[in-house]
């Protein structure tokens, strides 16, 4: 796991040899250690040079590992050994050189990178802090203020920032290898104790108080209830504050209680699950390993609206060409307008050119015959949506896949208007499409393998976090997101005011609570959507007493809300008020207690005093219980996928690791007893009856997340 060689006569050359990113695993651990003692030893070996195989330096710690019984030497001793020894050792880092990765160069004398190097302690983003000496000698290295925020962040820097800040000696565009073999040569004979940096004192500036104070001020501002973040800056105090071993001491503590937390757990789950959900697999035997993606040059947006302009961005940047469509000449021009700007703004802040001449607009549809692939975001009607297809259909050649950006219709209605349902898929991007990670990729039931594998590979080239779900109304996020929203909504007719509600999710993780969120998202959009499914509006069936809507128990308070031009931030009141239409800070409006107050009144409904537990519970569990049917109506690959795409699409906090992981954190029985418990009040809210998946895990003796599988009655996958 580590090959050593003697190279120029006098340097040890040490290879980290563990694929695909030579990952510090225990047997790559015994190899350094062995290989280096023997270099130490050997008195022809004059310098010695550690590098990766195959152009990556190191990935870091083994992450694999962190769950298992610790086995092999320690990385810490390991890497002190290489910095008290009395041969130079350089690291040539190619590739990465991340996590436990940067701080074994760290222990080296030297560091020479190649230019497309990328270096960074990425341990703060699964739950850990670089405690393998990262948190002492960085700072040592490179000053208080950078180690902090690149310790806090877990940023990634290239090799000329690298360069910059002091972290590497040298960056060259040809081999780093033989540049470091060359430069331990150079070195022999040079003192070494300055480049030893547990012998050095963190430079201060003379505010060092403040920077601390104020880097964890921003960290628990930032963190929203994440602890790693906070223990970074606590190990890096103590680089400041104590002699190297006493920081050590301190970095060991901090990092062995994180070690042990749920945190830690949700945040490595995270990290394994977001490279699960690439690995996609259909029912019919198709997987990405077997399914190749069409080739995609020339794409095409149907529709300048919000989603459409993002979208627009995100193929540019991608480096597409793209055709911009859009019937309305105001709007295409208007469209036309702020999708440069977008680019303009993004390519300022990279340093770069924007890729205008990747654009074209038009009216036009027929100007899409050379497209590869077409994405329709167009207003969300079924009907329009259809009349597209249509079009799509009879204008783009006969092998252009047509995707639509819908966020919740139904993918074979629109397919069945096309003369190529195989290749009709859907695209489920969220706003700000040119920002937001997740994108859904929707397999209809004729979409070919071929067809996912197409929009797969596209969401990938577009750096979207893409998964696959099944075709049922709201595919999977949208789904899981109405339970939610409904027992928001009964609670504050119970008692609670949005504020309360928020206050309680925004304290388990949640960037904006649910009005929040509501608020900023327009609240017209879900009026309109319920006056079209005859929830509320002239379509009612006279029968239904007002707080029941189709047999269960319906809240019309949002769109009383509405009703009074409420429409959220863009009118300046909504749930909130705000200080101007458009205006982002949100504070509690009285107007909205006394509507509340006025329609417990009216409906005799005595309100009592609600908790930040029952808040959470009703509205997780209720959205978690719809997460176990989509898994039994197999609309999603497994729960990882679920998690993915609230954590990267609707602001689940990462480090709870998504509903299905904090359920299973939780203990099923206890989500299960809590169901049961809120349904028997609430009978009339079918969401919240346990699902049957749910049952059948507990009566199974609640088995690990990665078991649920196989307690899917079959046949399961839409997929
Ligand atoms: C018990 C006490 C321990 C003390 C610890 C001391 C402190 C040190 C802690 C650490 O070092 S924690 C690890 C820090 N490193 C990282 O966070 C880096 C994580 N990896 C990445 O960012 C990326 O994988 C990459 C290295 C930039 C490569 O990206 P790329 O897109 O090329 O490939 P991926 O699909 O991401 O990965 C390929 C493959 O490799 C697996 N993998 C990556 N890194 C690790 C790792 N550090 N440990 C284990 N496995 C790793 C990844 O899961 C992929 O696996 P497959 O999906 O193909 O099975």
């Amino acid at each position: 796991m580590a090959r050593y060689a003697q190279v120029q006569g006098s340097v040890a050359l040490i290879t980290l040899t563990n694929p695909p990113v030579n990952a510090l695993s225990a047997a790559v651990r015994l190899g350094i250690t062995e290989a280096v003692t023997r270099a130490l030893r050997d008195p022809k070996v004059k310098s010695v040079v550690i590098c990766g195989e195959n152009g990556v330096f190191c990935g870091g710690a083994d992450i694999r590992e962190f769950a298992k019984p610790m086995t092999g030497p320690p990385l810490v001793p390991m890497i002190s050994a290489i910095e008290e020894g009395d041969k130079p050792v350089v690291a040539a880092i190619e590739g990465v050189a991340f996590g436990g990765g940067l701080e074994l160069a760290l222990g080296c004398h030297y560091r020479i990178a190649h230019s497309k190097a990328r270096v960074g302690l990425p341990e703060v983003t699964l739950g850990l802090l670089p405690a393998a000496g990262g948190t002492q000698r960085l700072p040592r290295l490179i000053g208080l203020a950078p180690a902090l925020e690149l310790i806090t962040t877990g940023r990634h820097v290239t090799a000329q920032e690298a360069l910059k800040l002091g972290i590497v000696d040298k960056v060259t565009d040809q081999s780093a290898q033989d540049l470091a073999i060359q430069f331990a040569q150079e070195v022999i004979g040079q003192p070494l104790l300055p480049r030893k940096l547990s012998t050095q004192l963190t430079p201060c500036p003379p505010d060092v108080d403040t920077i601390l104070d104020e880097a964890m001020a921003r960290v628990k501002q930032r963190a929203r209830g994440a602890m790693a973040p906070v223990a970074c800056v606590q190990a890096v105090r103590a680089a400041v504050n104590l002699p190297y071993q006493a920081g050590m001491q301190k970095e060991q503590e901090l990092m062995a209680f994180l070690f042990r937390s749920s945190q830690a757990r949700a945040l490595q789950y995270c990290f394994f699950a977001q490279r699960a959900v690439g690995k996609w697999s259909l029912s019919s035997g198709a997987h990405s390993g077997n399914s190749k993606p069409r080739p995609v040059t020339k794409a095409a947006v149907i529709g300048l609206g919000t989603m459409g302009r993002g979208i627009t961005v995100a193929l540019v940047k991608a480096g597409l060409s793209v055709v911009a469509v859009e019937t309305n000449k105001k709007q295409l021009e208007m469209g036309k307008q702020m999708v440069s700007a977008m680019l303009k703004h993004d390519a300022q802040k990279m340093n770069a050119v924007p890729r205008l001449d990747l654009l074209h607009y038009t009216t036009d549809l027929s100007e899409l015959k050379n497209t590869d692939l077409i994405i329709e975001a167009v207003f969300e009607d079924m009907a329009l949506k259809k009349e597209v297809f249509k079009k799509l259909s009879s204008v783009c050649k006969p092998d252009a896949v047509l995707c639509t950006n819908t966020s919740g219709l139904d993918v074979d209605e629109l397919a069945s208007v096309t003369k190529r349902p195989e290749l009709v898929v859907g695209m489920h991007f969220f706003a700000p499409a040119h920002v937001m990670k997740l994108l859904e990729v929707v397999r209809g039931s004729r979409s070919s393998p071929e067809v996912m594998a197409t929009a797969m590979h596209l969401g990938k080239r577009l750096g979207k976090v893409s998964v696959v779900v099944g075709n049922c109304s709201g595919f999977v996020g949208n789904r899981m997101l109405r339970p939610y929203l409904d027992q928001a909504n009964f609670l504050l007719e119970e008692g609670a005011t949005p504020e309360l509600v928020d206050g309680a999710l925004e304290e388990f993780g949640f960037p904006m609570g649910v009005f929040k969120v509501s608020d900023l998202s327009g609240l017209d959009v879900g009026w309109r959507i319920r006056k079209e499914a005859g929830l509320t509006g002239p379509n009612v069936d006279p029968k239904d007493p007002l707080r029941r809507r189709q047999g269960r128990r319906y809240s019309p308070l949002p769109d009383l809300v509405c009703e009074q031009g409420r429409l959220g931030q863009k009118s300046g009141r909504g749930w909130y008020l705000y200080d101007k239409p458009g205006g982002r800070v949100a504070t509690p409006d009285p107007d909205i207690h006394k509507l509340l107050e006025d329609y417990r009144v009216r409906h005799g409904i005595r309100p009592r005093q609600i908790g930040s537990q029952e808040v959470l519970e009703r509205c997780l569990f209720a959205l978690i219980n719809e997460g176990f049917r989509v898994l039994e109506d197999g609309m999603a690959m497994g729960p990882e996928g679920i998690d993915m795409i609230y954590v990267f699409g609707y602001g689940w906090p990462r480090h709870r690791g998504g509903p299905m992981f904090y359920a299973a954190m939780v203990g099923l029985p206890r989500v299960l007893e809590r169901l049961e418990y809120y349904q028997q009040v609430h009978p009339d809210v079918p969401h919240l009856q346990p699902s049957s998946l749910l049952r059948r895990l507990v009566v199974n003796g609640s088995p690990p997340l990665d078991k649920w599988r196989d307690f899917l009655q079959r046949p399961h996958s839409q997929l």
